[in-house]
Parts: C-alpha cells; sequence; structure tokens
C-alpha cells in the first residue's frame, strides 16, 4: 500500500479548481527558489545542488541548482557523521498497523519523501499547491521558499518492532541484533515512558528549524494509519562538532561540548567506534549501519548558575573559557590524569566528567556525539524545562555506551545536576541506495 497520490492526467502544476475555480498556478519549493536563491550558503563540506522538476506531468522549466543540501542516498545515511546542523527536530513512531507490507510501504513513502524533502523539494510529487483540488495536497507548505537548509533525515528501528511483549509483529524476530535491546535502568533515571522507546526514529537535522519541523510533520502525515507520532522533541544550537572544519559549540553549562567528539575526517575511527560490524546472521542487514542512543537529559541550571566558576570547571575537568582540561595545554590538549596540584589532589578531579567518559578510562571505546541544547517552557516554580538532548552513535550500545552511562550515573559530579527523563535505543540501517528504500536489507536476502 502506498499512500502516495499517484498523478492522472487532469493534474499538474496548474490545476483548474473542481468546483469551476480558474486555473491555479501551482507553487513548489524549487520553483520559488531557483536561481534567485543559488546564492544560499552551502554549510558544509559534501552538500550538492541539484533542484529537480516537480511531480509528473509538470511542465516547469528545470531551475538553476541551489545549494545547501546533502546527497541522500550513500552506503551510510546522512546526519551521522555530516556536520551538524544547528537545529534538531526528533521523533520516535510507533506502528499502529500490524502488517509487515504496511511497514515496508511506509518506509517506501518515507524514503521517496526524505530523498525530495532534503533537496529543497516538496515532500510529494505535486506539492504544497498543486495536484487534485478536492485532494490535501501532499505536502504541508510551510517550507515553501526555504532552501534545502543542509536537512538531513535519518531513520532507526527500536527493540519493539522486532518484538513486543514477546510477540514477533512482523516477522522481524529472527533478525533482531543482539545489541538492539532496551536500554536498561540506570541508577537516577526518571524516565517519562510519554518520552522514550518508539518502534521507529526519525532524526531531522537542518539549519534552519521551520525545514526540520516540515520534515517531521510531513513523514508524520505520511504515516497516517499505518504509525503514529509517540513523542518529539526539538533542540537548538548543537552540542557536538562532528567536523574538524567546525568550531566547537557549547552546552547550556556554558562549557564547550564537542572537543574531543569522533569526526567525519577520522575514517578509521568511524569503523572502529560508529560504523557496525555484524556477528551473524541476526545483525548483517545492520552493515554499514550504526545504533542511535538518545538521552533527555534535564540539567538543573539555576542551580548550576550558583555554582563558583571553580566548582563548574571542577565538575566538568575542563576551563570554561577555552575547553582546555585542567592538567594544562590547550582545548584539543588530552588530559593528564596523573597530574597533581594543591593538597596532592589531581588536577582533574576524581569524579570530573572528562575522567569517567575518556576512552583511556573506558576500554578505549569511543561514541559519536550528536546531541542538542532543548528548552520546553518552564515548570511554574521558576525553573526552565532545559538541558541536552543526547544523541550518539555507536558501533555496538553493549560496549560503547552502557558502560560508560553506568559509570556516570553511579560516580560523576555532574549527576548532581542532571535529571535522565527520556531515553531510547533504535538500530540505524546502511544508507540507502538509488531506487531502494531505507532499511530494505532487513526485508530482503
Ligand atoms: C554516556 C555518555 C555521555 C553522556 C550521557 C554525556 C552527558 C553530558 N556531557 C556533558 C558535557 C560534556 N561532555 C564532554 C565530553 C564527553 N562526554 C562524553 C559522554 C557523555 N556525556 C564523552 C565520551 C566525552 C568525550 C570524552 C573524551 O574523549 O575526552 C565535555 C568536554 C568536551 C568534549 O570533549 O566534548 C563536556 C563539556 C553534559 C553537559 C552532559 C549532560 C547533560
Ligand atoms: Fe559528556
Amino acid at each position: 500500500m502506498s499512500t502516495q497520490p499517484v498523478p492522472g492526467p487532469e493534474v499538474g502544476p496548474s490545476v483548474p479548481g473542481g468546483d469551476g475555480a480558474p486555473a491555479r498556478p501551482g507553487v513548489s519549493r524549487r520553483g520559488l527558489l531557483g536561481a534567485g536563491a543559488a546564492g544560499v550558503v552551502g554549510v558544509g563540506a559534501g552538500l550538492v545542488g541539484g533542484r529537480q522538476l516537480g511531480g509528473p506531468g509538470s511542465a516547469v522549466a528545470e531551475p538553476a541548482p541551489v545549494a545547501g543540501g546533502y546527497p541522500f542516498h550513500g552506503a551510510h545515511q546522512a546526519g551521522i557523521v555530516t556536520p551538524a546542523q544547528d537545529r534538531l527536530h526528533f521523533a520516535a513512531f510507533d506502528m499502529v498497523s500490524a502488517e509487515r507490507e504496511d511497514l515496508v510501504s511506509l518506509l517506501q513513502d518515507w524514503t521517496a519523501a526524505a530523498a525530495r524533502m532534503t533537496q529543497g523539494r516538496d515532500a510529494g510529487p505535486f506539492g504544497a499547491t498543486s495536484g487534485p483540488y478536492d485532494a490535501p495536497p501532499d505536502d504541508t507548505g510551510e517550507a515553501l521558499g526555504l532552501p534545502p537548509s543542509g536537512l538531513t533525515i535519518t531513520f532507526g528501528f527500536g527493540p519493539s518492532l522486532f518484538r513486543l511483549a514477546g510477540k514477533d509483529r512482523f516477522g522481524l524476530a529472527a533478525r533482531q541484533p543482539a545489541g538492539l535491546r532496551r536500554l536498561p535502568h540506570f541508577p537516577g533515571d526518571n524516565l517519562d515512558a510519554e518520552r522514550s522507546d518508539g518502534d521507529l526514529c526519525v532524526q531531522a537535522c537542518a539549519d534552519d528549524p521551520q525545514v526540520a519541523v516540515h520534515a517531521v510533520r510531513n513523514l508524520a502525515r505520511i504515516a497516517m494509519g499505518r504509525a503514529s507520532l509517540r513523542w518529539s522533541q526539538l533542540g537548538f544550537g548543537r552540542t557536538s562538532s562532528t567536523s574538524t572544519a567546525q568550531a566547537t559549540p557549547r552546552n547550556l553549562f556554558g562549557f564547550k561540548d564537542g572537543t574531543m567528539n569522533l569526526k567525519a575526517e577520522e575514517p578509521g575511527l568511524l569503523d572502529d567506534h560508529v560504523w557496525v560490524r555484524p556477528e551473524g546472521a541476526a545483525d548483517q542487514w545492520l552493515a554499514g549501519g550504526s545504533y542511535l542512543v538518545a538521552r533527555r537529559i534535564n540539567m538543573t541550571i539555576e542551580t548550576w548558575d550558583r555554582q563558583p566558576l571553580r566548582e563548574q570547571e571542577r565538575v566538568i575537568g575542563r576551563t570554561k573559557a577555552t575547553g582546555a582540561p585542567l592538567s594544562g595545554g590547550e582545548e584539543f590538549s588530552q588530559p593528564d590524569f596523573t597530574l597533581k596540584g594543591r593538597g596532592d589532589e589531581p588536577l582533574v578531579a576524581t569524579d570530573a566528567h572528562v575522567r569517567l567518559v575518556h576512552p583511556d578510562q573506558n576500554r578505549g571505546v569511543q561514541m559519536l556525539r550528536r546531541g542538542y541544547n532543548f528548552v520546553d517552557g518552564s515548570n511554574g516554580l521558576g525553573r526552565m524545562d532545559a538541558g541536552l538532548f543526547f544523541i550518539a552513535y555507536v558501533r555496538d550500545p553493549r560496549t560503547h555506551y552502557i558502560p560508560v552511562q553506568m559509570k556516570i550515573a553511579r560516580g560523576d559530579g555532574m549527576s548532581e545536576y542532571l535529571q535522565h527523563t527520556g531515553s531510547g535505543l533504535w538500530a540505524v540501517p546502511p544508507g540507502v541506495q538509488p531506487g531502494g528504500y531505507v532499511g530494505q536489507s532487513l526485508f530482503t536476502g
């Protein structure tokens, strides 16, 4: 089943109103952009132009390429090593249909829409203002006139898609990777079920929040009858760099975040720590993919803001000004955990965040962090509902995430200022080839 409209001879970019109204010229994103928007500044390496014609039957001339879009197709899904954009709309969905064919058709339809939207085109072939006059448009319209804005859409499959309450819902149980299990309860977790888990996840990142929201909204619209939105999270101000070309941003504690992150320019490390190495028959389909961990972490910023600078730096283990380790050097210097200072105390405290999470203290494991700040209003007691929506991509959550999180939960000085309120783990299938669909390897072979 496909919910994408099939274009008929009576429709096109200029459609007579069914009520006898005069012909209505359709407007598409690429039609509005074209040469006038050709000067839009690209947001990083790998950007492409490449606007295409609208839906079948379109008589619109090919506009000039518009910069600002990342390729949708490739060996890996975009949105992992892509230079982290400024904005996030993350969404988790649950299947409402129990039919395997509905799951496959949903992934096919999502793939088609994502391939279009990431290139700055409308979600469907007719667009927001064209197509049959008596049918809902196949794009919602709020991105009309906006460039791709570096939009990437990354899809993931949760443990519940494979097995829920012991039930093999879609005939996929034999293909559930051993690493894809619900994350364990960590000490101090205060998780909200309405902000956790989900059969499917969508990470939409862009440099314009309207473009990211438009993407998720249209994917939710397309899913209707097959999957429904379980929860979603907006984010701003990326809290990581995923390319050496990017400056290190700051989180809501005011500290540089992302200094020691894995970067796109380190393919060997990405192979070691981010891309899945299949172990057997169950996870062969995940070769070239990854695992996405998401944690909604509330930060009690009002309490933090009352701490002396000395205490703030002690908790993180780095200086607030430059991000250099407290053991000395500059931002990108490796911390020396053996150096001692006044009172024979280690310069980087034993419960400092950067000591606990450093690869040297964790059997060498690293992760690719891709989180965002969030502020979801205030709680009526004068405190902001603010924090960090932590996202990490790892090769295997059992080795690369769970032990590190357990250590933070048990002994990180920063935990005093944090509360984990949402959580999820998804397997992120490999990239899509032209003509294929996201997650295809799970259903074939
Ligand atoms: C389980 C993994 C991690 C969680 C959860 C986490 C939360 C978290 N982190 C900060 C602030 C900073 N983290 C920094 C470094 C850093 N953090 C993790 C992992 C988790 N953080 C890792 C693996 C690293 C890199 C360690 C290394 O390789 O040296 C830093 C320092 C700058 C940097 O390297 O990025 C800061 C600052 C907050 C505020 C937070 C939860 C709200
Ligand atoms: Fe951290």
